[in-house]
């Protein structure tokens, strides 16, 4: 499967420089540029498979094609998923319960539930256990569930992620968990770690996709330095929050 997004225009009116981009199942895409240059409005014409009717003027396809109105509009075939900075849960349910649910409502096996809450430990610091009710998760824990959920139950091949820095989560294990299991993920980010992480990033600037760069060698090279330093830094935040000593 490939997602295309067909340029439009920037906030000027001028043409997107980048007239086309195709990705592939299985890759990370990051999309960068200042405060208030577009990124946000790119992921929302990806989720919305904007048809030249939003204001940039972007066209998206799914293999190559208009994605059909079923594919558009009826959750159950949802295409996208997505994931960003403030998420919680609604429901006043179980973890478990909740998850063995959406399983069931998916035409999975219940069972997968185990599944998603033992990936989403592997996410975040603070364990979640199946009787935990959703509503006093944290933003955290609320959103390795998430990603978990996305990798095992949820049939949507496309994820697009807006900003989660701040996540509470291990942001790059997250990712490759996603893109692992054959997605193609969307991520818009200012953390260097995650940005050399993709493939690929688009630069946007004053609303228009003006330049995509792929990763070099060099980059990912430092992606895994910084991968290293952002894992000591992770080790010393969970000492001090555990109220002890750094050695
Ligand atoms: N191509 C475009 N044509 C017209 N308006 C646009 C276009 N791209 C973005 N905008 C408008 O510009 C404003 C800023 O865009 P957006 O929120 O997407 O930026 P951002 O890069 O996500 O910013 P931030 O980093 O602050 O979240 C929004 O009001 C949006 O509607």
């Amino acid at each position: 499967m490939t997602l295309t997004v067909q340029g439009g225009v920037d906030k000027c009116g001028h043409q997107d420089l980048v007239h086309e981009i195709e990705i592939s199942r299985g890759e990370i895409i990051g999309i960068v540029g200042p405060t208030g240059s577009g990124k946000s409005t790119l992921i929302s014409d990806i989720e919305q498979f904007a048809l030249g009717d939003t204001p940039t003027g972007r066209s998206i396809l799914i293999n190559g094609q208009v994605p059909k109105n079923e594919q558009r509009y009826d959750p159950r075939k949802k295409l996208v998923a997505q994931l960003s900075q403030n998420m919680h849960f609604l429901a006043d349910m179980q973890v478990g319960e909740f998850l063995r649910m959406h399983a069931k409502s998916r035409g999975k096996d219940p069972n997968q539930a185990d599944k998603v809450i033992e990936l989403a430990n592997t996410l975040t610091g603070e364990p979640i256990s199946p009787e935990f009710q959703l509503t006093i998760l944290s933003g955290g824990q609320s959103r390795a569930l998430m990603v978990a959920d996305i990798a095992v139950i949820s049939d949507s091949p496309i994820v697009l992620i807006d900003e989660i820095e701040n996540a509470g989560i291990k942001k790059q294990e997250a990712l490759r968990l996603l893109s692992g299991e054959g997605k193609i993920v969307v991520v818009v980010t200012h953390d260097p770690m995650l940005a050399l992480m993709a493939t690929r990033r688009i630069v946007m600037k004053n609303g228009g996709m003006t330049k995509v760069i792929s990763t070099s060698n060099e980059e990912q090279r430092i992606f895994l330095d910084i991968e290293r330093v952002d894992g000591w830094l992770t080790g010393l935040r969970e000492t001090i929050r555990q109220g002890e000593v750094v050695a």
